[in-house]
């Protein structure tokens, strides 16, 4: 079996990093599109544009307008293409970042994805998650390319509101879980092929890293700071998460993520945030021991992730609710048919109610 393992070209991560970007940019070309939405162009488009125009690149910039959707996709190409950008410069959370990827891929141009949270594992990936305009999850992108260069600048991600950040620890706590169930299973990883050592010993490393350092990260970040720990799990859920999610493999986790965007309730939720519940369902799928459990669950607890149903919105969910939700888990081309059992509907919506009822007498107890 071929084993496959893909990166971006680049990646650049610090504080003040934004300031940065034209050096790391300049083999791309001399004409960018920047897109990003008002709060993230007020963050960074002094520092851009200057950076950018000392290293000889003209910058237009573009507000973006919220969703990852095929409408928004094909306004900015049009953009894109009328600018004669030779790359975009996605800035922001996991939306605007797919974005800017899938115009990238659309005008075969370069791509700078240059997240100012580190809510999710988006910017590595050589994918984008296409929401309808209601935002309900259609269908995963896979694109050609990587993006060209990944820059994080950590005093941005500090500085942002901390739920971004926890949403981020969401989204790479699952990513350990699932690599391993697609290896277990021997199933394709996201990029089509068996894993490489190096994409499932890196998903292994994100999950070490944030139980490493993840709840210091999370004290800095709640004060605007920047520390050692801050830079790590900026790292795990940015660059570790996405290789390892990416060349490691998606499972149960990420399906059940998929269901509940199904309920409108769980729309005010983060990725990260339902992904949590996903990884608490998935492990309960699985039949893992009780204290395997609710270590994660204390774990999630600390960091101020959500480990109940109500903690994402849904309140009292029905049966027909939970049914929706995982029979949307167990659509034939999701990702938890990389579990290595069989999964149906019925099992998925029982681990997702046991979940919730070991988050809830966990915290009740914690
Ligand atoms: N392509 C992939 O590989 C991949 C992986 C994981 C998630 N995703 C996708 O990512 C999306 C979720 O991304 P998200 O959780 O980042 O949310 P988002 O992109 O929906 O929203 C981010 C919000 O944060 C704000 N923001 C950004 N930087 C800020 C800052 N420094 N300070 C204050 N506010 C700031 C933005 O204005 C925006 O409102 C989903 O669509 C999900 O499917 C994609
Ligand atoms: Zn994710």
């Amino acid at each position: 079996m071929t084993r496959v393992f893909g990166s971006p070209e680049s990646y650049v991560q610090g504080r003040g990093a934004t300031a940065e970007i034209g050096d790391h940019a300049a083999s791309l070309g001399g004409s960018a599109l920047l897109l990003a939405d008002g709060v993230v162009l007020d963050l960074v488009e002094a520092d851009a544009t200057e950076s950018l125009e000392s290293n000889d690149i003209d910058v237009e910039t573009e507000l973006f307008e919220g969703e990852c959707s095929a409408a928004e996709i094909e306004r900015v190409g049009e953009l894109a293409s009328e600018v004669d950008a030779d790359f975009v410069i996605g800035a922001g959370g996991g939306k605007a970042l797919d974005t800017a990827k899938a115009v990238g891929e659309d005008l075969g141009i370069g791509v700078v994805s240059m997240p100012t949270i580190a809510s999710t594992d988006a910017p590595c990936s050589a994918l984008s998650v296409i929401y309808s305009e209601h935002g309900e999850f259609q269908e995963y992108r896979f694109l050609d390319r990587h993006p060209d260069l990944v820059l994080v600048d950590t005093a941005l991600v500090a500085s942002a509101p901390t739920r971004f950040f926890t949403s981020g620890i969401g989204d790479a706590l699952a990513t350990w879980f699932e690599a391993d169930a697609t290896k277990r299973s021997d199933s394709d990883n996201v990029l089509g092929g068996r894993d490489t050592d190096a994409g499932h010993q890196l998903a292994k490393f994100c999950y070490d890293q944030l139980r490493e350092s993840g709840v210091s990260a999370v004290d800095a970040v709640e004060n605007d700071a920047v520390t050692p720990s801050v830079e790590s799990v900026t790292e795990a859920n940015t660059l570790l998460s996405g290789l390892g999610f990416e060349s490691g493999g998606l499972a149960a986790a990420h399906a059940i993520h998929n269901g509940l965007t199904q309920l409108e309730a769980t729309h005010e939720a983060t990725h990260g945030e339902k992904v949590n519940v996903g990884t608490l369902s998935q492990l309960v799928l699985e039949g893992r021991s009780d204290e395997f459990v609710e270590d994660v669950v204390r774990f999630s607890l600390d960091v101020d992730l959500p480990v109940t149903l109500a903690e994402i919105g849904l309140d009292d969910p029905t049966d027909d609710q939970l049914t929706t939700v995982a029979e949307a888990a167990c659509a034939p081309d999701e990702t938890i048919h990389n579990e290595p059992f069989d999964v149906t509907p019925e099992a998925v919506r029982d681990a997702i109610r046991t979940a919730d009822a070991i988050g809830e007498r966990v915290s009740s107890r914690y």
